[in-house]
């Protein structure tokens, strides 16, 4: 494989990409593969990374694989979305790794990396990602999953908070989304929500939060949406509505499974394009990275991006039979 590029993010999993990447670089040495590698050293440095590689590049095929979590995976989507002769990848060194459930990546680091090296052409799969337009017309990308409300709210908490740190230290770094739920739950006022899913409006009184998927996982393994397909052109749509907090609680504890979609609160619709607004300004987050407030804009782009998966995914996979 020719020009592969990695970015790694040293902070991800609080440090532990560090060690994970100390891992992949003896397989690289041994395998004599030749590559170039760069360490992010703030928030948004992959994205501008992945730029400078995509502009000094151009015409020639690249390979980009991130190393960390879907934060990193996030930050190199959206350097490499205006650089179509970038193909990217993702090697898992993150704390919740939702993309490497999403698209059927190895969770083990070094497996993925195996699968990467023994990858080819064929292995490339255009999948769908998402475009989000905000009120100031600043345009982003996501590639699993945006979220309006209570959920974005606890990602923020979660990703500025220290407790995320020693849950990581004692490999519970999955529960502490579970910590900072049960820690805002009984302060948090639902609120109204209005969607326009492909121009028809709906209302939703009382609710806590919308989330549009690409792929089934967010949260660091719940499966918010397990009919999302990121190769189907659609988005997922699941709001949470009229839920005293007890309930929410108890369909809190059947998200991981996907269980929740049955509860007459849970509502779950597809569509091409949604607008997500509130009552009062909602944090949201996109990819678990806190990027503002609602009102916001989202649309799906079709077989847009360059993904290198060994296991090709297909338009029947996970394809949803609900409709708006
Ligand atoms: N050198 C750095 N110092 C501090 N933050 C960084 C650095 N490099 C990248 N970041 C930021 O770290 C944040 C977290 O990264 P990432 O999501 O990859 O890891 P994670 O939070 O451990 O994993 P996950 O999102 O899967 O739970 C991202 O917002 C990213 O922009």
């Amino acid at each position: 494989m020719n020009s592969i590029y990695f970015i790694i993010n040293p902070q991800a999993k609080n440090g532990y990409c560090q060690k994970v990447w100390r891992k992949l670089e003896s397989i690289l040495l041994e395998q004599q593969v030749s590559y170039l590698a760069f360490f992010t050293e703030y928030k948004g440095h992959a994205k501008e990374i992945v730029q400078t590689i995509g502009s000094k590049t151009e015409g020639k095929k690249v390979v980009i694989v991130a190393v960390g979590g879907d934060g990193t995976m996030h930050e190199v989507m959206n350097g490499a979305v205006s650089f179509p002769h970038i193909h990217i990848a993702f090697i898992p060194g993150g704390s919740g790794n939702d993309f490497s459930r999403g698209f059927h990546i190895p969770r083990k680091p070094t497996k993925a990396l195996m699968e990467l090296l023994h990858s080819d052409e064929d292995h490339t799969t255009l999948v769908d990602i998402g475009k989000i337009t905000n009120e100031e017309k600043k345009e982003l990308y996501f590639i699993n999953n945006i979220g309006a409300g209570f959920d974005a709210l606890i990602a923020k908490e979660v990703n500025k908070s220290k407790m995320k740190r020693i849950f990581n230290r004692l490999s519970l770094g999955k529960f502490v989304y579970v910590y900072f739920l049960l820690k805002n739950l009984f302060f948090y006022k639902p609120t109204n929500i209005t969607l326009k899913v492909d121009g028809v409006d709906r209302t939703y009184r009382s609710a806590w939060f919308v989330a549009v998927s690409n792929q089934p996982f967010y949260g660091g393994g719940m499966k918010i949406s397990p009919h999302a397909s990121p190769v189907d052109g659609i988005l997922n749509i699941t709001i949470v509505h009229q839920l005293s907090k007890i309930k929410l609680l108890f369909v809190f504890i059947t998200v991981f499974w996907g269980g929740h979609t049955r509860f007459k609160e849970v509502a779950s619709f597809t569509g091409r394009s949604v607008h997500i607004s509130s009552n009062r300004p909602l944090c949201v987050h996109a990819d678990g990275e806190d990027i503002g407030t609602t009102p916001v804009t989202i649309t799906a782009y079709q077989k847009h991006l360059p993904v290198l998966l060994n296991n090709i995914m297909n338009e029947e996979e996970g394809k949803t039979n609900e409709s708006y």
